[in-house]
């Protein structure tokens, strides 16, 4: 069984029964749990569920959006064939002063590449999407928010802090997202994948979501192995990869479930 169903599920299944109930701005209530944290070992397996088809190419497609196109235009990421950002649009066609703006306004990327090139003993290297004096001017303030990387043993560790987590939609798009970009990072800097640590400050399940997620839940004696997650090798800067570079190979699942978005 692939490590991302179990850890997911475990989480999932552990809301459910135990999470407490109450009500948040979008008027769907949750069921949600504190910090939680899955923790995967880049080295050994690629984190995408199974139990589940996760939309992979769609979920690269928004990390490439935020992390090389450094965007907060929606319309750019319409035309890569991405509309999970639609329900934000404002009526300037972008998101307000968020994600991507981020780290193109404090070149965030570039530092965090220069740092793993020069010095990667630094205990510094963050990038940080919180900027409290830009928060009233987003239409949605930054969910995974903060990664933190170190070097140890020539692998690339990155932790991802992650202040609020949508487990039916939004957490199964960041843990393989983010696991992409640790890849892609490292292949960038001539370092091998380690670490990805996830932490969700309140992970919650939307109470429409629930009878789907229990589905999901029946799935998991059937969960099937990782699939292999193939890079262009040839690649080695940040900015070059494109969408055909970064593939699944032999994507197995047990089929889609559809939740609607609490917007
Ligand atoms: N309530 C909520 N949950 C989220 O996960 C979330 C937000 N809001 N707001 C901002 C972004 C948008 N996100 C989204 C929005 C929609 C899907 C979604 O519909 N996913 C479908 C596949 C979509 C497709 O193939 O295009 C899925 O089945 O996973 C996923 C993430 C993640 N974020
Ligand atoms: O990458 C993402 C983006 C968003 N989410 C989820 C988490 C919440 O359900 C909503 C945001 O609502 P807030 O009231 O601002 O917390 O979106 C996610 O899981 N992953």
């Amino acid at each position: 069984m692939s490590k991302a169903d179990e850890k997911y599920l475990d989480i999932v299944e552990k809301i459910i029964k135990e999470g407490y109930y109450s009500n948040n701005r979008t008027g769907i209530p949750t069921y949600k749990l504190p910090h939680q944290i899955m923790q995967f070992d880049l080295n050994q397996e690629f984190p995408i569920l199974t139990t589940k088809f996760v939309a992979f190419k769609t979920a690269v497609k928004e990390l490439l959006w935020i992390w090389q196109l450094q965007s907060n235009d929606v319309r750019e990421l319409q035309k890569m064939g991405c509309h999970v950002w639609d329900e934000w649009m404002r009526p300037d066609g972008t998101i307000g002063k968020a994600y991507g703006y981020q780290i193109r306004k404090f070149k965030q990327v570039d530092r965090l590449l220069d740092m793993l090139k020069s010095d990667n003993q630094n205990r510094r290297m963050i990038v940080s999407l919180w900027n409290i004096e830009d928060l009233p001017d987003m239409s949605l303030q930054p969910c995974a928010f903060q990664t933190l990387w170190d070097v140890t043993d020539d692998r690339l560790n990155c932790m991802l802090i992650q202040r609020s987590g949508d487990m039916g939609l939004g957490v199964p798009f960041n843990m393989a997202q983010y696991a992409v970009l640790v890849h892609l990072v490292a292949q960038s800097v001539g370092l091998k994948p380690g670490l990805f640590t996830h932490v969700i400050n309140n992970a919650h399940v939307y109470e429409n979501h629930i009878d789907i997620l229990k589905q999901q839940l029946k799935r998991r004696d059937k969960a099937l192995q990782a699939p292999k997650l193939l890079i262009d090798p040839n690649i080695h800067d940040f900015y070059k990869f494109t969408i055909d570079d970064i593939r699944l190979d032999n994507y197995q699942h047990l089929g889609k479930l559809s939740m609607e978005v609490a917007v």
